[in-house]
């Protein structure tokens, strides 16, 4: 099936660099469906070259966009928005036909992008600094918020327009220019997003992107760690890489914002009202087919519900539809490459071997395609298992018993990681509680669906640091520049 769009040019296959679609790169990457292996187009696997070439128009640039008027910029950037729902149903399509979402999810996904895009343009116009009260005589000082620079974005696969938006969109608002390297597996709806961007008026070498395959991506983004005009690097992804740029970027001591990997805990309390904690869970695990760092990864229900939770959830993760993208009945899609699939797979084989029993699912689905993993439900899960210790990134959920709240919240911390937790209470002051002694950069309490511009997302511990969305989201773009003024006379 080739990739048919309204509007065929969103499909671009080159970089773009100082406002030039160029594919003078040393190879090419093959981009796939991953419903089908099916190959759909193919893009530029870049090196150093291009790596360079992208930050030279990116720093050249940079000067004049940091003094255009915050108000231009947002408008802009409303532009921007503009075009990427004007093109919602393209970009969905686009979406689901590399990463293999379902296409409602697809489309959704350009909604909450565009969402980013809207909310950082009006954070443009309030980048206040602050007039500092002196302490002696005969001064007047102030505090002003400058953008730092250049920028470095990298990002992941599993949400090819979201992660891109959340990261750019408050770039160019505070004034920074971009240099910007999508994952192997999605490259299209990035270079897409940066057609419209363009279109929508963002001057030559504020925002170029350069595409690479997974082997040449580290030679790409080290040219980035080493160069010094890059003053700042955003990533989402797994926590190893992000400690690779920490590591590496340390030379040049750029600012760093690292969304990395979770080990999301899932709590049902006794006292939990057990339909909305299952809907909670449907909604929060089986977004994008469980491929997401906030899905809960391992979930813990009281002994006096277990049973009762556990035979309601298996009914509702049995009744999922599995299939592509392009049949609008499917619910869950293929998982984005082999590795991921193979990673479940291992998962799976190794909680069963631990004692682990499989309510529900528990097998790879070829019959469907290489990339696919039937839902599935496990009881008798250990902090021993491989699906305790690690993010599966897949549909799977995987049940613990537990007996008291100290118990519960130990194990639940219990984790280099710290990114999201959930947890299903009606008692008002466990809540409380409770929310209080997780160690994670979010918490939702009897709510399973989380994400939103206004909210600032983001984790602590090995989980990174740095806050995307809400009004701290421009922060990690700013520096602050204190300006004394001494008396004149
Ligand atoms: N926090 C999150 O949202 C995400 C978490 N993950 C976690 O990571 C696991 C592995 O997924 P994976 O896609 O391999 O994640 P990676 O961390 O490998 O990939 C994320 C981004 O980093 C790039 N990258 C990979 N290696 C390097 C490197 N050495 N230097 C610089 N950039 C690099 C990737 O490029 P390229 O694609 O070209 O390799 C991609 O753009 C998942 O199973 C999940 O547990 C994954 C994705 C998102
Ligand atoms: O890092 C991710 O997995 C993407 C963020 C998902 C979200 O915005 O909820």
């Amino acid at each position: 099936m080739s990739l048919t769009l309204s509007r065929a040019e969103l499909v671009r296959t080159a970089n773009f660099i100082d406002g030039q679609w160029r594919d003078d790169a040393e190879g090419w990457l093959a981009v796939t469906d991953p419903a089908t292996g099916e190959r759909i187009a193919q893009v530029p696997d870049s090196g150093p070259a291009q790596a360079c070439a992208a930050v030279d128009a990116a720093q050249a640039a940079f000067g004049a966009w940091r003094r255009v008027p915050a108000r231009q910029r947002a408008a802009i950037l409303k532009r921007w928005n503009d075009r990427v729902m004007a093109h919602q149903d393209d970009l969905g399509r686009l979406i689901s036909r590399e990463q293999g979402k379902p296409l409602a999810e697809g489309k959704g996904e350009v909604a909450y992008a565009a969402s980013y895009i809207e909310w950082f343009a009006e954070q443009a116009t309030r980048m206040n600094g602050e007039v500092i009260p002196a302490p002696m005589p005969g001064r007047r000082m102030f505090a002003l918020r400058e953008p730092v620079g250049v920028v470095a974005a990298i990002t992941p696969w599993n949400f090819p327009a979201a992660m891109i938006a959340r990261k750019i969109a408050p770039a160019l608002a505070a004034g920074c220019t971009v240099v910007c390297k999508p994952a192997e597996d999605t490259p299209l709806t990035s270079l897409a997003l940066v057609l419209l961007a363009h279109e929508a008026g963002v001057p030559p070498g504020v925002l170029n992107i350069v595409t690479a395959s997974r082997e040449r991506t580290p030679a790409v983004v080290d040219a980035w760690l080493d160069d010094a005009r890059v003053r700042k690097i955003t990533f989402t992804g797994s926590t190893p890489v992000g400690k690779h740029l920490a590591r590496r970027s340390a030379d040049t001591l750029k600012k760093l914002s690292l969304e990395l990997g979770g080990n999301a805990p899932f709590i049902v309390f006794e006292d939990a009202d057990l339909d909305a904690a299952v809907e909670g869970l449907m909604a929060a695990k089986f977004r994008n087919g469980g491929q997401t760092c906030v899905c809960p990864n391992r979930v813990f229900v009281h002994g006096a519900v277990h049973d009762a939770f556990a035979r309601k959830l298996a009914a509702r993760v049995g009744a999922l539809k599995v299939g592509p993208a392009s049949d609008p009945a499917s619910q869950i899609g293929p998982m984005i490459n082999v590795r991921a699939v193979e990673k479940i797979a291992r998962h799976v084989q190794d909680a069963v071997a631990q004692g682990a029993t499989v309510l529900v699912g528990g097998q790879r689905l070829d019959v469907l395609g290489p990339h696919y993993f039937a839902p599935t439900v496990l009881t008798g899960a250990t902090a021993q298992m491989a699906c305790s210790g690690e993010e599966t990134f897949g549909p799977v959920v995987p049940l613990t018993r537990f007996d008291d709240e100290a118990e519960v919240l130990a194990a639940a911390n219990d984790t280099p990681f710290g990114l999201a937790a959930y947890f299903y209470s009606q008692d008002v002051r466990r809540i409380w509680r409770v929310a209080d002694a997780l160690e994670t950069g979010i918490v939702g309490i009897n709510e399973g669906a989380l994400a939103a511009e206004a909210a600032p997302f983001g984790g602590v511990k090995e989980s990174g640091y740095g806050r995307e969305g809400s009004v701290h989201g421009l922060d990690d773009y700013l520096h602050i520049k204190y300006v004394c003024q001494g008396q004149l006379d």
